[in-house]
């Protein structure tokens, strides 16, 4: 895949439709393809979305008079007049914008901006070395003077991508004034540990949330951060539409358009919600901050009012386990996804071109996954964590989501965990499911010690006879029946989000990087097999850990995230 240029200290890397040349100093993270692919199936699928915005505009237009403009084929890697003006802000080796440039249809132009020199002379090596110059300009630019002199009308973006180190948020002030109405911000967030709760005021100051310790921190990053783009939108009288919301490997990806209007910018403080989380039995409550009701007049049946919700929704003691309560957010707690743009994506990878993709199995996987998802369900339990919390052996998945089934209720996974639990049910169905099983599978006596949430759940009887055991033909989802790539497999060597310092593309690092993996991967199946021989596996750490280890200590971040990563890693 790679060969070195040993004159010019450049090295060439192929990915999709790119070839690109690296040198020494400028970022190059491998491990962000799958973020690339998916990054490209968006951007097409907005385009011909845009195209077909615009048609609809003109066909309006000339209805009411102007003569209809001819409406010509978007052709990936030509020039579309009518087409996209995408920004990229933080551009590096200029792979993103190549690859945009030659794989996404219907572009008019891309500005591929970095603030680093050698990272701007690699970005202009690579737009002639990939013969891009009728598509791509090359800028040397802050990235934020770059969208604060945009913010005119007739120089705003239709899209923005925003991948920088790290937290995006310094950026979002200058990219929801630049981008056009109905444009689409494509943003990564890299500091999962903070995101995920490792220091709540950390999180605070760079997005104005507080986290929680959750096994569903995954989802709470990435509603922290679309609260954080909306609050950020709503000052200038502008609102944002979540189309897709990911959580991948050590980084959350959202993409969201957004529009103008006053009216629907009265709406946001009833799309946020805080978070009451137990400290014992982890049971979680949100509360909204703000309400609609209904207010119908006569000349408008649809009239709503807005009101201020009356709390708190939880007591001052769980009414589970009777513990305190830890409080969490704002979160953005309406849907992560816009369904009709799933649907139209869900068809752009289905296209031929886009098999060619190297991570299309993931990327099809996690759709799916996603499309099962109940979106207006906020955040979900993980069925180890339930288990663990109650020192109950593991209940299997499929039993748990017949129970739920045959009870009436919703059950779905999250696509950010692969024993996660996203219901409608109240959590004390699940709490009285899990009494039920314990029935059959009793939980050892000297673990009911007076105070602990097990004892406070157990001493309660179950109400109904749940049917655990009659598997609800939705039980297994089509994605899992199908063994789709649903979740993210086991890191890869260098996996991490990489720093500055750290990810300027230097065989030395790599290859050092992959030895001392391999050596820790040794030691851990030595730890391993010797706990097992000892039969020391805990009812929560059933499947073994997956070795996240960056080999030489690359980064502080790295290490922090793979420990994030970690608590939902284990099935
Ligand atoms: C994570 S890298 C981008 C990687 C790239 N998007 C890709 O897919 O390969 C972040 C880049 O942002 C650039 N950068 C950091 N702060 C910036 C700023 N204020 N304006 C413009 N570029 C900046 C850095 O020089 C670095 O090249
Ligand atoms: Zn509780």
């Amino acid at each position: 895949m790679e060969d070195s240029n040993s004159l010019e200290k450049l090295k060439t890397i192929r990915e999709g439709s790119a070839e690109i040349l690296v040198a020494e100093h400028v970022f190059y993270n491998p491990v962000q393809e799958f973020n690339r692919d998916l990054s490209i199936s968006v951007l097409s699928t907005f385009s011909r979305i845009y195209q077909r915005e615009k048609a609809e505009t003109r066909r309006k237009k000339a209805k009411e008079g102007d003569p209809p403009v001819e409406q010509v084929a978007i052709v990936a890697g030509e020039k579309c007049e009518d087409g996209l003006r995408i920004l990229e802000a933080l551009s590096a080796t200029g792979l993103r914008s190549v690859r945009y440039a030659n794989e996404v249809p219907g572009v008019k132009e891309i500005i591929a901006n970095d603030l680093s020199k050698s990272a701007v002379e690699s970005i202009e090596k690579n737009v002639k070395h990939n013969k891009l110059e009728h598509l791509i300009t090359p800028s040397f630019n802050d990235a934020m003077t770059l969208m604060y002199t945009s913010t005119h009308p007739d120089k705003r973006f239709t899209a923005i991508d925003l991948d920088p180190y790290g937290h995006p948020t310094r950026f979002l002030d200058g990219a929801v004034q630049s981008i056009e109405d109905g444009g689409l911000l494509l943003i990564t967030a890299t500091d999962m540990a903070v995101l995920a709760g490792n220091s709540p005021e950390a999180c605070y100051v760079k997005y104005g949330s507080v986290p929680l310790k959750t096994k569903a921190c995954h989802e709470m990053a990435l509603r922290i951060l679309l609260r954080c783009i909306e609050t950020t939108a709503t000052r200038y009288g502008r609102y944002m539409v979540p189309l897709l919301s990911i959580s991948a490997d050590f980084y959350i990806r959202v993409f969201v358009r957004i529009f103008t209007g006053q009216y629907a910018c009265k709406k946001s403080s009833s799309k946020q919600s805080m978070v009451f989380q137990c400290t014992g039995c982890e049971s979680f409550t949100l509360q909204p901050l703000g309400i609609l009701k209904p207010n119908p007049t006569e000349q408008n049946p649809n009239q709503i009012k807005f009101g201020t919700p009356i709390g708190p929704y939880v007591s001052s003691r769980c009414e589970h386990c009777n513990h305190q309560h830890h409080m969490g957010g704002p979160i953005w707690s309406a849907p992560l996804y816009d369904v009709d743009f799933l649907k139209e994506l869900l068809e752009t990878v289905e296209m031929k071109q886009f098999k060619k993709l190297t991570t299309i199995r993931r990327i099809y996987g996690t759709l799916s996954v996603i499309k099962e998802e109940l979106h207006d369900v906020p955040l979900y339990y993980t069925l180890d964590r339930l288990c663990g919390i109650l020192k109950l052996e593991s209940i299997p998945m499929m039993k748990l989501r017949s129970a739920l089934l045959h009870a009436g209720y919703r059950v779905s996974y999250s696509h950010a965990s692969k024993t996660s639990i996203k219901t409608d049910a109240p959590v004390s169905i699940l709490w009285d499911i899990l009494r039920f099983w314990q029935k059959s599978h009793p939980v050892k006596k000297e673990r009911l010690i007076e105070g602990t949430p097990i004892t406070a759940i157990f001493a309660k009887e179950p109400t109904v006879e749940y049917r655990l055991h009659d598997i609800h033909p939705d039980a297994n989802p089509p994605s899992r029946k199908e063994s789709l790539s649903r979740f993210p497999e086991n890191p890869a060597a260098h996996w991490g989000p990489g720093t500055r310092a750290t990810l300027m593309v230097s065989d030395n690092k790599m290859m050092k990087s992959v030895k001392n993996q391999n050596k820790r991967r040794k030691e851990q199946d030595i730890a391993k097999k010797q706990r097992q021989s000892s039969g020391g596996d805990s009812p929560e750490r059933k499947h073994p850990k997956t070795d996240q280890g960056n080999g030489d200590k690359e980064t502080e971040e790295v290490a922090t995230a793979a420990a994030v990563e970690e608590t939902t890693t284990c099935e």
